[in-house]
């Protein structure tokens, strides 16, 4: 995949179609990228995406799989005939369930066509330390944890992984430059935080060195969906705002 795509991910999460395309119909030519999670999926299936791609949309199909080796091997191999951009696991899977996820892409993979990138979850946006060491029972610093899982995704051959922006440093420092970051847990300033623990604003992941934000509600619940997504578009081409903690 070309990394000079739209680096705006919208996370389409919804579960009707009609949501999507009275969402989709208020940007014009825009070449969007768009990811589809559990609930889309789940309820649309196949059809939406290739309707999706048939208007030129890119795709991340997140369906962070997890489960054994053969089994998310062989789910690869099917989801691999979807031709979407990006599909993903949980790094907590281990070494030998991401390999099998990427051999399962690969023989999947129709001839002449790229294969989607793979990149694995480290530990959810939504996952403060507290939670990840007293119900995960997971030890330690929660950005070491991150990078641990970033360095298992990396030897395991995946193309990179899912974390906070906040850990992008550090994953990149550990990982190389060009191990893809894509980063959810993104709010505007004086939006909720909702379920997310570890955020920041758009700029702040840019200037961490996140190669894709993912954004769903401060989208996708603004009274103008497209305005949210222009305002997002000019902080992330804009390095000079003010930052959230
Ligand atoms: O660690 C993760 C992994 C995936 N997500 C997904 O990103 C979006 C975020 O939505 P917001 O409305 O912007 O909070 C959502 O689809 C999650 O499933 C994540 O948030 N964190």
């Amino acid at each position: 995949m070309n990394i000079n795509k739209n680096p705006i991910i919208i996370a389409l999460d919804y579960s009707e179609e009609s949501q999507v395309w009275e969402l989709i119909d208020k940007f014009d030519d825009e070449q969007l990228f768009l990811k589809v999670g559990m609930e889309l999926y789940y309820s649309c299936g196949n059809n939406l995406l290739h309707k999706l791609k048939d208007k030129g949309h890119n795709i991340f199909l997140d369906l962070k799989l997890h489960d054994i080796p053969n089994t998310v091997g062989k789910a690869m191999k099917s989801l691999a005939r979807l031709d979407v951009d990006i599909v993903n696991v949980h790094a907590a899977g281990g070494r030998l369930m991401m390999e099998r996820a990427l051999e399962g892409l690969v023989a999947g993979t129709v001839s002449g066509k790229e294969r989607p990138m793979c990149i694995a979850v480290t530990q959810l946006t939504s996952t403060s330390q507290e939670v990840m060491q007293e119900q995960l029972k997971i030890n330690g610093n929660i950005e070491d944890v991150v990078v641990h899982y970033a360095k298992l995704a990396n030897e395991s051959g995946l193309d990179g992984v899912v974390s906070s922006p906040l850990e992008v440093p550090l994953v990149k420092e550990s990982c190389g430059t060009s191990f893809l970051t894509v980063t959810p847990g993104i709010r505007m300033i004086g939006d909720s935080k909702d379920d997310q623990q570890r955020i920041t604003t758009p700029k702040q992941a840019k200037s961490l060195g996140s190669d894709f934000i993912v954004v769903g509600r401060s989208i996708t619940a603004s009274k103008n969906p497209l305005e949210a997504y222009l305002k997002i578009k000019n902080e992330w081409n804009d390095i000079s705002e003010t930052t959230i903690s």
